[in-house]
């Protein structure tokens, strides 16, 4: 199968390279730059010296269109928008790692990202593909809209009281964190080493662009669910998210109850480990591959649950997930490619 990475050189698209190697199904890849046409992949990423003898191309929609099967777009918001229907246009499927086409409304989109939204066509093509709980359209997708990565961790966290109705519908806050390497590679003030080294910073609170995109998937499961509370956090370090959630429940529950409720659901997901009682999972256990570990605790004296759930932004929250989605669009085993432990300590 011929692949296409968009916007190669960024973060998200390394973290394609460095977990493609070992995908059996992938040989014939492409890279496509806006800014570095020419340029060998390795004068870019040094750490790919020899994994890769691939040079940069210039990116345009047709040429991808011609040359490749399926293309991850890794590029910042904005790109997808402008280009998904042209590069899909002769049977080439997309991942889209942006958040260009995960929300149905374009009017939502324009108010929370500030920019123009693709098309209605195209974002009423795209499929939300937070694979755990979308494997029948992933698997007839054309294209597919990956989740954000907070969204990633916060969903796959909410998703068996929200499924179940266990939940009160206004009561869901998500007290988020997250790694620099979310922020991509180009270099800002908010997250250089002199702002985040011996810093922990709270940012866009009540207005972050992922609070559309969790609230919409929760009501698709379900539509009593009303806004919810997300504030996110950078700490200093480069990789992880910690989602901590805080839920008022229904109906009384036991401590046990609720990890029965979480083991039963995620009992055939591969990706998703639920931790024993009283064990948490942290950032670092999860370091380099497509985890997603969820510890739970039923606080008896106030009736809500602590869900914590944990991933790596890189992989389950862009490029692993990706992955899982491109095996599941071709009738792959989910885990292809993706059988790695993470790296500890
Ligand atoms: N980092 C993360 O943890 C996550 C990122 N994402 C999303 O994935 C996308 C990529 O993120 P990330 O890799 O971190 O970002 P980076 O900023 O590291 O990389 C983006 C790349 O896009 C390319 N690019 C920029 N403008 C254009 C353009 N007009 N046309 C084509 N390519 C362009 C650039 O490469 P060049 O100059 O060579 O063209 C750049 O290297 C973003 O939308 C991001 O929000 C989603 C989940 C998690
Ligand atoms: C540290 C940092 O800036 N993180 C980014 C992560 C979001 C991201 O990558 O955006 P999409 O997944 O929607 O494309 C942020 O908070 O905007």
């Amino acid at each position: 199968m011929r692949i296409g990475i968009v916007g190669a050189t960024g973060y998200g698209g390394a973290e394609l390279l460095r977990l493609l190697k070992n995908h059996p199904k992938v040989k014939d890849i492409h890279l496509y730059t806006s800014s570095k046409d020419g340029v060998h992949i390795s004068d870019s990423y040094p750490h790919l010296t020899d994994v890769y003898n691939l040079t940069l191309k210039a990116f345009d929609a047709d040429v991808v269109s011609q040359e490749t099967d399926l293309v991850f777009m890794a590029t910042p918001p904005g790109v997808s928008a402008e280009s998904t229907d042209q590069v899909a246009k002769n049977g080439t499927k997309v991942i889209d790692l942006s958040g260009d086409l995960r929300l149905e409304d374009p009017a939502i989109y324009e108010r929370w990202y500030k920019r123009k939204a693709a098309d209605q066509k195209t974002i009423d093509l795209a499929i939300y593909g937070l694979n755990e709980w979308a494997k029948e359209e992933v698997q007839s997708a054309a294209i597919i809209a990956n989740p954000g990565c907070y969204p990633t961790a916060a969903l796959l966290g909410l998703a068996p009281l929200v499924q179940k109705d266990l939940v009160v519908h206004d009561s869901i806050i998500i007290d988020a964190k997250t790694g620099t390497s979310g922020a991509g590679r180009s270099t800002s003030s908010a997250t250089h080493f002199s702002e985040m080294s011996e810093n922990f910073k709270i940012y866009q609170v009540n207005s972050h662009k992922h609070t559309p995109e969790i609230e919409q998937q929760l009501k698709r499961w379900n539509e009593g669910i009303g806004a919810i509370t997300f504030q996110t956090h950078l700490v200093p370090m480069v990789r992880g998210i910690m989602t901590t959630m805080y839920v008022q429940l229904n109906e009384s529950f036991s401590q046990e109850q609720l990890h029965q409720l979480y083991n039963d659901v995620y009992k055939d997901s591969p990706f998703v480990r639920i931790r024993k009682e009283n064990h948490y999972p942290a950032t670092r256990e999860v370091y380099g591959s497509n985890y997603c570990d969820i510890g739970l605790s039923y606080d008896e004296r106030t009736g809500r649950a602590t869900i914590v759930s944990v991933i790596d932004n890189m992989v389950k929250g862009a490029a692993g997930q990706a992955i899982q989605n491109m095996n599941v669009m071709n009738g792959w085993d989910e885990s292809t490619g993706l059988d790695v432990v993470p790296v500890y300590p």
